[in-house]
């Protein structure tokens, strides 16, 4: 094996083993023992390709070196959005990678205020302004449960792959999923929607798994589903509101099919969210 400062180089070995016998033949010496150290080194200085390698094989040695160090950095607390309209599976599919991930799971449905339960209950939807102390509501949720988490379980979260909350949420439209990222705080995010802003707040960087079907498919899911106050007769207004994130634009967006099962779902969102450098 050549090695250099001490690091063992397996990639300059093969190629100067190469290098060695493409020489050997040259000079017809193939299979005998090659004495030219003046070559050797002539190649090592003045060859465009070897120089090429050696610096092919410094520049992995530094990718793996940063890899390493990545790898030891506690990962920072995300927010998980399991989000689509009412009866697609939030609640079923959040809870499971939650449980997938060993963090909280949280469901937004338990942060309505009873004003909004009541208007859902009676068939009403729900307006932007009925949404948004209630989406405020949600994040700041996530933030508090993340902040306790860190407090508290330091040591037990130490070894985990994914820290930080999965929320099941329906989270419409963009501008109701900004305000769930953290963006516009202070302001009404619904009618000055950040368009240049697509990506997540440095706080709690936030995730979207969306679970997506057809109409037919998310009727029968409602209809099966019993002593639910969302019925099945809302759920036109649902896919009025929703804005599908994958046509908008939006980074931190990963699609999940809602007529697969709850495992494939989770192999889904996990390759997804593996994609967007999780280590889930
Ligand atoms: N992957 C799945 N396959 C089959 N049925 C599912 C799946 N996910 C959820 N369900 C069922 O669909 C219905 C709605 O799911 P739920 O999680 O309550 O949706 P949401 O929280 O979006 O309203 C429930 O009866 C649930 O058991
Ligand atoms: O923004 C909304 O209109 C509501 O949040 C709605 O989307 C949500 O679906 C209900 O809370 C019912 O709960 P399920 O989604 O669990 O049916």
């Amino acid at each position: 094996m050549v090695t250099q400062n001490g690091i063992d180089h397996p990639q300059l070995d093969a190629l100067r083993t190469e290098k060695e016998h493409h020489l050997h033949h040259e000079r017809g010496d193939v299979g005998g023992q090659y004495h030219d150290q003046e070559d050797i080194d002539g190649i090592r200085i003045g060859d465009e390709h070897f120089k090429a390698a050696e610096k092919a094989t410094r520049r992995q040695e530094a990718a793996e070196l940063s890899r390493e160090k990545d790898e030891e950095k506690p990962a920072e607390p995300v927010l998980v959005v399991v989000m689509g309209v009412s009866g697609c599976g939030k609640s079923t599919l959040g809870a499971a990678l939650a449980h997938t991930f060993g963090i909280p799971f949280v469901d937004a449905d338990s942060l309505h205020p009873k004003s909004n339960v009541d208007k859902m209950s009676n068939g009403i939807p729900l307006t932007d302004e009925d949404r948004q102390p209630w989406l405020e509501r949600v994040r700041a949720e996530a933030l508090r449960a993340v902040k306790e988490q860190s407090e508290s379980h330091s040591q037990e979260s130490a070894g985990r792959t994914l820290k930080g909350i999965v929320v099941g949420c329906s989270a419409l439209k963009r501008s109701y999923r900004d305000v769930l990222r953290g963006f516009n705080q202070g302001r009404s995010a619904f009618h000055q929607p950040n368009s240049e802003i697509s990506g997540s707040s440095s706080a709690l960087p936030t995730y979207f798994v969306h679970i997506r079907g057809s109409r037919d498919a998310l009727m029968k899911r409602m209809e099966i589903r019993k002593g639910h106050f969302m019925k099945a007769g809302m759920l036109e207004s649902q896919l009025q509101t929703l804005e599908p994130p994958e046509e908008t634009g939006e980074q931190n967006v990963v699609t999940v099919d809602l007529e697969k099962s709850m495992d494939e779902q989770i192999e889904q969102a996990k390759e997804g969210l593996r994609k967007l450098g999780l280590r889930v």
